[in-house]
């Protein structure tokens, strides 16, 4: 019980949370509404019509109802016409009644959609827009499959409900507000029957509506799941088809697509049940008013008893539309529901306001303690060590150890809790995160390259940078000799995360972006992929050239790079186990002397 009552305000929440996106689309929600209430009303004035006509059989029309009677009565009443001229105008009505329709239809359709549109793509800018700013670990705890599914599919589930879906049930709406009212005016005694049916109409649409909105989270979940299927063997389909995987993942994909399809049909049984039903209880109310209306306008005009029938039969069909949208509309709701929990969720703390213009560059870890939110104990502890601006370190250790959970901290992607993190002797908690990425650099394992030529990927984050420059950052990272090998040279396009380009050539761009941005500290995470000595040697040269002046992290795998550096920081399972120049720490003959000679000895054979 409490439950539903929770459940039902929420669904009151996403109702008014949707109206309040109007804003200043407020004139054209109630030109659309207004279009509509002309269509409508013309609508039932054809049944009105249908009364006049039969009436003006018999002489001129005579009913005291009739809402164009009365009109008649009004323009000609005290005219004297021939029978022809009386024909003429009962049938001339129709033109008028077209054109209010046409109008009102035209203005209804258009600006609802052009209503509901808006509203659609304002949510999805709001989607997208957190995408932008949710914390690493949203990525961290969602798939790519299920966070594109919100964008395509969730906005496309509110889009049909925003646009066709709201359209039937504004428009069919009015004309049984209208058709009711009609009736209602005609003989009201009567029409208080289909007021009867109404609780339990009601009560059935209520309980097929939650019914629906339960399956269309579900298949929206569903749908999450196919597209992280399938997300995953288009980026791994080399692996799928190496380890022989194949038939593995047709049956994750079949289980998920099935579990879809179950759902939707449940959806379709629902939706597809909920219009006869509806049908079967108007008919037999419009049965009963039949049956009275016979003896119970005793006082009416025929052309008034035709125009009640005709106008109650009406109702049958806009009611049934209105009960076939309602699945689309729950679909439309739910996902809504999903994508407002979204909008809603936490974005990256950026309380700090400090945004200095330039910073030296001076790094100092101090007494440093993480732990991932999902991870039970501490990845790194107590880290302590100062880069002096422009100097450079480089950070060693075995896979694990805890050498990106610093760079991840140190560029915000993460927070801290305990211990300090400090750009130029200020904690980086102070800086605007804005500010702070401003100051760094990076070049990672896994830079990505976006599907563009690369020139924009090297201007890529330096909006305005002048062409000289960037030629002169592909020089310096390397980088310009291959791409004078290419036919469209700088503007060649260098597909999905750079598919066109081989690991070396994609790294040298990456640091001739890097170059580009031109910030005081750099951090290097270093490709451990394996390049061949001329690729290795042209990254080497690359990073040297770009180290001079500023202050550089690396994540050090090659040897060169090692032992040029001011300081190694060696780390074993989240502590800082060895620190020293190069020679000393070969004196001390410990850790970092064996996994020198390790690396040494492999990179000889
Ligand atoms: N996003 C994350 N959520 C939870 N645990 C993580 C996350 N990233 C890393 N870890 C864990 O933190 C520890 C340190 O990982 P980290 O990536 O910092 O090591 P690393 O030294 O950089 O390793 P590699 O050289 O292989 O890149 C590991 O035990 C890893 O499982």
């Amino acid at each position: 019980m409490s439950n539903n009552s929770v459940k039902k305000a929420s669904d009151w929440a996403t109702y008014r949370r949707l109206l309040s996106n109007l804003g200043a689309l407020k004139t054209p929600f109630i030109v659309s509404i207004v279009g509509y209430f002309l269509y409508s009303s013309s609508q039932v004035l054809v049944a009105d019509w249908t009364g006049f006509i039969i009436d003006s059989l018999g002489g001129a029309p005579a009913s005291q109802k009739g809402l164009i009677s009365q009109l008649y009565e009004w323009l000609f009443g005290a005219v004297e016409l021939t029978t022809g001229q009386r024909h003429m105008i009962v049938a001339a009505v129709a033109v008028p009644l077209a054109c209010i329709r046409g109008v009102g239809f035209f203005l209804g359709n258009y600006w609802l959609s052009f209503v509901s549109l808006n509203i659609v793509h304002r949510m999805r800018m709001q989607v997208y827009n957190k995408m932008l700013r949710v914390p690493a670990y949203y990525y961290d705890e969602h798939s790519t499959g299920q966070m594109i599914t919100k964008v395509t599919y969730h906005t496309g589930q509110v889009t049909t409900a925003a646009t066709d879906s709201i359209k039937v049930v504004v428009r069919e709406g009015l004309f049984v507000i209208g058709l009711l009212a009609y009736i209602f005016h005609l003989n009201w005694r009567l029409s208080l029957i289909f007021l009867c049916v109404a609780p339990v109409l009601g009560l059935f649409i209520n309980y097929v509506g939650k019914r629906l909105r339960k399956i269309s989270r579900k298949i929206q979940g569903s749908v999450g799941n196919i597209t992280e299927v399938c997300t995953e063997t288009i980026s791994g389909y080399k692996e799928v088809r190496l380890y022989g995987e194949k038939a593995v993942e047709e049956e994750r994909f079949r289980d998920a697509s099935w579990y879809n399809t179950k759902q939707s049909l449940k959806l379709s049984f629902f939706s597809a049940i909920s219009s006869p039903v509806v049908q079967i209880l108007l008919w037999s109310a419009m049965a009963v008013i039949v049956w009275l209306a016979l003896g119970m306008f005793e006082t009416g005009t025929a052309g008034d008893f035709v125009a009640y029938v005709g106008a109650a039969g009406m109702l049958a069909k806009p009611i049934r539309q209105l009960t076939e949208v309602y699945s689309q509309i729950q679909r439309g709701l739910a996902a809504c529901d999903e994508l407002y929990e979204f909008i809603d969720s936490d974005v990256e703390v950026d309380t700090g306001q400090f945004s200095p213009a330039k910073v030296e560059g001076k790094i100092e870890f101090r007494n440093l303690y993480f732990a991932y939110r999902n991870g039970d104990k501490d990845v790194v502890r107590d880290i302590s060590f100062t880069v002096e601006a422009g100097q450079t370190v480089a950070i060693v250790g075995l896979s694990g150890s805890g050498k990106s959970t610093l760079i991840n901290l140190l560029t915000r992607f993460y927070d801290y809790e305990r211990g300090q993190i400090l750009l130029d002797d200020v904690d980086i908690r102070e800086y605007s995160l804005v500010n702070l990425r401003q100051h760094i650099a990076m070049v990672n394992q896994h830079s990505v390259l976006f599907n563009d030529s690369i020139y924009n990927n090297i201007a890529y984050g330096s909006p305005g940078v002048e062409a000289d420059d960037i030629h002169r950052a592909a020089e310096m990272a390397h980088a310009d000799e291959f791409i004078a090998r290419l036919d469209r040279g700088l503007q060649t396009e260098v597909g999905e995360d750079g598919s066109l380009l081989s690991g070396g050539q994609k790294q040298r761009i990456a640091i001739a972006r890097a170059v580009v941005k031109d910030a005081p500290v750099l951090i290097f995470d270093e490709a451990t992929a394996s390049l061949d000595n001329k690729s290795e040697a042209h990254i080497q040269q690359a990073m040297e050239a770009v180290m001079a002046n500023r202050t550089t992290l690396v994540i050090a795998h090659r040897l060169s790079t090692i032992e040029n550096s001011d300081c190694i920081i060696v780390m074993e399972e989240g502590d800082i186990i060895e620190r020293g120049a190069h020679h000393e720490l070969m004196a001390n003959n410990g850790r970092y002397s064996q996994l020198y000679d390790r690396r040494f000895s492999e990179s000889e054979s």
